[in-house]
């Protein structure tokens, strides 16, 4: 991986922006949005950003601060609290290199518009249904591909992702005074999200109502589950539903095995599972000890030998060939 995607707090923190151009208004733009304290230095403004400095209302209303001056490192520097990124857009690609150089020196974390190698970090095509985000990264490779997938996306998604992201942050609460256990916190929202009804409510008192409605069903005994997979050559060929069933899984049980492939197939696996080698002679208990835990274990084999054996013992809830 070549960049870490993580998502930034700046709310009320003081960002500064180099150039003052079209580029400059639509980094601004995004700056505010996630509310951060712009200030834009620039020897000119275009129109937009004039109308954020307020000028035409005496500055009563501005959005933003703004140092109508050349660049200069002091500005780095003359500040109260400091800046917590810089993002640089102006038309002199000397000037961002320089203004680049400086913020490195200052431990400044960088941005130089469609410039890469200027970059210590690249803005991502986004989706935004705030709460909920999605940021789609080329690592620079192809910004029109990552463009054209956020457009494919956008269409796709429901408009009221944000609504539903918003409802459940208010009620986890609730669902952790009701279950106990992360696994059942975890079940209750699977099936709440993968719900009808939920996909197809569009306002918040419907939400509502299918919530208290499935609060008060029980889900039965948290029973675990045993996956078993045979795992073909290559990731490429894995079957959809083995792949659904990694993404599902509390715990992984693999044989190690000198090569690489097997990590290629764990690296599918959901994100949270605990991973872990096993001998093969222990797999079946420790599966099954697992499943009485309530766990979701999912056993990767690439042996058909094995495999055919512990499908027999095993009482498995789904097994891929
Ligand atoms: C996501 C997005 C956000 C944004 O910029 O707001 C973004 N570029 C977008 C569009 C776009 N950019 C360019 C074109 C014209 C087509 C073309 O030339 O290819 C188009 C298409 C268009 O405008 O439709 C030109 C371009 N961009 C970069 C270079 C330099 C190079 O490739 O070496 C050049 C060549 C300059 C030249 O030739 O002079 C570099 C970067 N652009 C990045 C982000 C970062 C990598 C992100 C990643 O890959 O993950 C990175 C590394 C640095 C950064 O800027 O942070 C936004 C899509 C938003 C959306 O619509 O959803
Ligand atoms: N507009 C786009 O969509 C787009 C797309 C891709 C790349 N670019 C490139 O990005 C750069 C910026 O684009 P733009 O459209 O915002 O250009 P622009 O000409 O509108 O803005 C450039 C800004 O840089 C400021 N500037 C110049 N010298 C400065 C200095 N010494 N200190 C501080 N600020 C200074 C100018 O005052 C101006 O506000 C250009 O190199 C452009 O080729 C633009």
């Amino acid at each position: 991986m070549q960049y870490l995607p993580i998502f930034m707090d700046v709310n009320d923190k003081n960002v500064l922006v180099v150039g003052g151009g079209e580029v400059a208004s639509r980094k601004v733009d995004l700056l505010l949005s996630a509310g951060a304290k712009v200030t834009v230095l620039s020897p000119r403004l275009n129109d937009t950003l004039e109308r954020y400095c307020g000028h035409e209302s005496n500055g009563n209303d501005a959005k933003i601060t703004a140092i109508i001056d050349g660049y200069n490192s002091n500005y780095l520097d003359d500040v109260a609290d400091s800046y917590v990124m810089v993002w640089v857009t102006t038309d002199n690609t000397a000037l961002n290199k320089q203004v680049w150089q400086d913020c490195c020196e200052r431990n400044l974390l960088v941005n130089v518009a469609d410039q890469q190698e200027l970059c210590e970090f690249i803005t991502p095509s986004i989706i935004d249904r705030s709460p909920l985000q999605i940021a789609i990264s080329s690592g620079g490779t192809a910004p029109v591909l990552i463009r054209y997938l956020r457009e494919k996306l956008e269409a796709l998604l429901p408009e009221t992702l944000g609504l539903l992201g918003a409802f459940s942050g208010d009620q986890r609460d609730r669902v952790k005074q009701q279950f106990n256990s992360v696994t059942e916190r975890r079940r209750f929202w699977e099936r709440f999200f993968s719900s009808k009804a939920v996909s197809l409510t569009t306002d918040k008192a419907q939400l509502q109502q299918e919530f208290d409605l499935q609060l008060a069903t029980p889900q039965g005994d948290v029973e675990g589950d045993i996956y078993l997979i045979e795992l073909p050559d290559e990731t490429d060929l894995l079957r959809l539903r083995a792949l659904r069933l990694m993404q599902q899984a509390d715990v992984i049980l693999y044989v190690e095995d000198n090569n690489d492939s097997m990590a290629e197939f764990i690296e599918l696996c959901r994100r949270d599972a605990e991973r872990y080698p096993t001998l093969s002679a222990d797999f079946a208990k420790q599966a099954k000890t697992r499943q009485q835990q309530g766990e979701r274990v999912c056993l990767l084999i690439n042996d058909n030998a094995q495999f055919a054996t512990l499908r027999e013992s095993l009482n498995a809830m789904s097994v891929v060939a």
